[in-house]
């Protein structure tokens, strides 16, 4: 069986972060693991509190998982301050995975911040080099390259930007921009749109967590990268199309919708 790692902080409401991941994994076919950075008391509408793993019991999680079991994707979400990345870093630095993809998760769908606004030149000098593939939104992906952005075009300069910074490719999310769930890849040569009509739907907790963490499924899976941009893209479309609306706030993507479909079950 093929194996992905999530790196990433823990939602204990299980709408994203590594809860999130492992569902998705699971759904797909892969056997999740995961290296708890953070932990975080949030729920579908706020963020109560953050606490940091020790950057040792991070690096041990991370040497755990790789002295003993084969890691054919790993995907990289919430890191909160320079000390929670230059742990994971100089780790990924260490056993150098074939595929790495990174989400730079700033902010969670409530507006609640999940990453030190002092980390910001760390991420970009350490940790965004180290990507095969780096997932921000458009406002991680303005923050990251520097410049707003309006236009589709505007994703693409932002991307050449990025890729400049040492990230082998690069998938700008437009979930914030207005109009349709239009995604752009840029491998360092070319351009790869990914469209979708948008779903009226406030429950739109863990779609950047979940779109990562499928990615990564399907790269685990041998799909090429453009190929598993696709399957994940679909991946989220019916994870948003399904999410539960369950919590005050931005209810969470659901993984197991087609497993309940095919049982004829109720979602
Ligand atoms: N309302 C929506 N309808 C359809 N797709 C969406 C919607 N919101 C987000 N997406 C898609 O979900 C994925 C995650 O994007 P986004 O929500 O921008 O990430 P993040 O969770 O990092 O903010 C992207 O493929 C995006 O296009
Ligand atoms: C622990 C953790 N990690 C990430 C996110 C962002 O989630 P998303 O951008 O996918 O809604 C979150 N809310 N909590």
């Amino acid at each position: 069986m093929k194996t992905a790692l999530s790196i990433a902080g823990s939602d204990c409401s299980g709408g994203a972060g590594i809860q999130a991941d492992i569902k998705t994994m699971s759904a797909i076919g892969v056997f999740g693991m995961s290296v708890i950075v953070s932990v975080v008391a949030e729920n579908t509408s706020r963020v109560i509190s953050i606490e940091d793993v020790s950057p040792k019991l991070i690096a041990d999680q991370i040497d755990a998982v790789f002295e003993d079991i084969e890691v054919d994707a790993v995907k990289v979400g919430m890191l909160s301050t320079p000390a929670c990345m230059a742990a994971v870093a100089e780790k990924l630095r260490q056993y150098r995975p074939r595929h790495i993809v990174i989400d730079p998760v700033m902010y969670a769908k409530n507006g609640c911040p999940l990453m030190q606004e002092s980390s910001i030149g760390t991420l970009i000098d350490t940790v965004i080099p180290l990507a095969t593939l780096l997932t921000p939104n458009i406002p991680e992906a303005e923050k990251i390259a520097g410049m707003p952005i309006k236009t589709v075009d505007d994703m693409k300069t932002a991307a050449r930007r990025i890729a400049g910074l040492g990230a082998r490719a690069v998938l700008i999310k437009g979930g914030h921009y207005i109009g349709d769930a239009e995604d752009i890849l840029y491998d360092g040569s070319a351009f790869y749109p990914y469209v979708r009509r948008r779903i009226d739907t406030k429950n739109t907790h863990g779609t950047g967590c979940t779109l990562s963490s499928a990615i990564a499924s399907y790269l685990a899976l041998g799909e090429s990268l453009p190929g598993a941009v696709e399957r994940a893209k679909e991946y989220v479309t019916g994870a948003i199309e399904h999410a539960l609306d369950i919590g005050r706030g931005c209810g969470p993507t659901h993984h197991f919708y087609r497993f309940y479909s095919q049982q004829g079950g109720t979602l």
